[in-house]
């Protein structure tokens, strides 16, 4: 375990993630800060995990780590406040989808590594899966300490920032489209008569099913599919369905649709108001 100091600025719905996954992988409560904008929501954190909960500045003074958890839009305000008060040794990760590390290198001291982060909300039951990019000044050893405090929540991988907006499309958002697809599939099972209740427990565990099958076995897609899908059967009527109605087209445009969102994100945040 380090002996570093991590401390999640705007801890809201994912800062709390992390910082409650950090806590059960064993990092120390004294070593975690948290900072917030409402004085009840400090209150909650501290009770709910016993940590320190400081202003902006103590934690940015007090951290090796500063884990930025606010939304892309009040990002700008809060880097004006403290931005070039970082001190030279501090490690600022981002994890707010859309900003570039250029975005935190503009409003921060130079020399500050900067390493941009996309996680995901199954870090909850450590099944995160989160995306590490090195943006300027960030050594082989920050990208390790990231991933030193990620990994304990899921799965870690690196890539280019380049390809961020696409990573946050699909797996920052992605499981918002599962949970969408298990909602309407257990509305169907209520449209062919069968208890909420029931419908929910076949389709969840069909659906944890179906993924661990995916992870475990390395086949592809198409092979479990294809598996399942017999001659003249039940499925090949569902996904001639699926197909009519273009499931298919809907996802590839949804996706693009929220890289593009990523991307217009850090162009509006990029330009300062008239
Ligand atoms: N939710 C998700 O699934 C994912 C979110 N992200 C990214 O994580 C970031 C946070 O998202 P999310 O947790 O959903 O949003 P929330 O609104 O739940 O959390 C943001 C938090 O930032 C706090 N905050 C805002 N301004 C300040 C400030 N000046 N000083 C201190 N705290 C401040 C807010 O405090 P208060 O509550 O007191 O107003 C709030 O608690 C976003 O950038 C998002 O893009 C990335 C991947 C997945
Ligand atoms: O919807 C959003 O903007 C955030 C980023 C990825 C998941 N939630």
């Amino acid at each position: 375990m380090t002996d570093h100091s991590v401390a999640v600025i705007g801890a809201g719905k994912l800062g709390e993630l992390v910082l409650s996954g950090l806590l059960r992988s064993g990092w120390p409560a004294q070593q975690l800060l948290a900072t917030t904008r409402r004085p009840e929501r400090s209150a909650e954190l501290a009770e709910r995990y016993g940590i320190h909960v400081v202003r902006n500045l103590t934690a940015v003074t007090q951290a090796d780590v500063l884990l930025i958890a606010v939304k892309p839009q009040d990002a700008a305000k809060l880097l004006d406040d403290f931005g070039m008060r970082v001190p030279p040794d501090k490690l600022v990760v981002s994890l707010c989808a859309g900003l570039t590390t250029g975005f935190f290198a503009d409003r921060l001291p130079g020399g500050i590594p900067v390493v941009r982060v996309m996680t995901n909300t199954p870090a909850l039951v450590d099944q995160a899966m989160t995306v590490l990019s090195p943006g300027p000044y960030a050594t082989e050893e920050h990208l390790a300490l990231t991933e030193e405090i990620f990994k304990p929540l899921g799965k870690t991988l690196r890539v280019p920032e380049s390809q961020q907006d696409a990573v946050t499309a699909l797996s920052g958002s992605g499981p918002a489209y599962f949970y969408l697809l298990v909602e309407a599939m257990i509305d169907a099972g209520i449209l062919l008569g069968l208890p909420r209740q029931v419908a929910h427990e076949l389709i969840v565990q069909t659906a944890i099913g179906s993924a661990v099958m995916l992870r475990d076995s390395g086949e592809h897609p198409v092979k479990l599919r294809e598996a399942v899908t017999s001659p003249a059967g039940t499925t090949i009527s569902a996904i001639r369905e699926l197909e009519n109605h273009g499931v298919r087209a809907a996802l590839l445009a949804a996706l693009e649709a929220a890289r593009d969102r990523a991307t217009e994100i850090a162009t509006q945040m990029a330009t300062p108001k008239a």
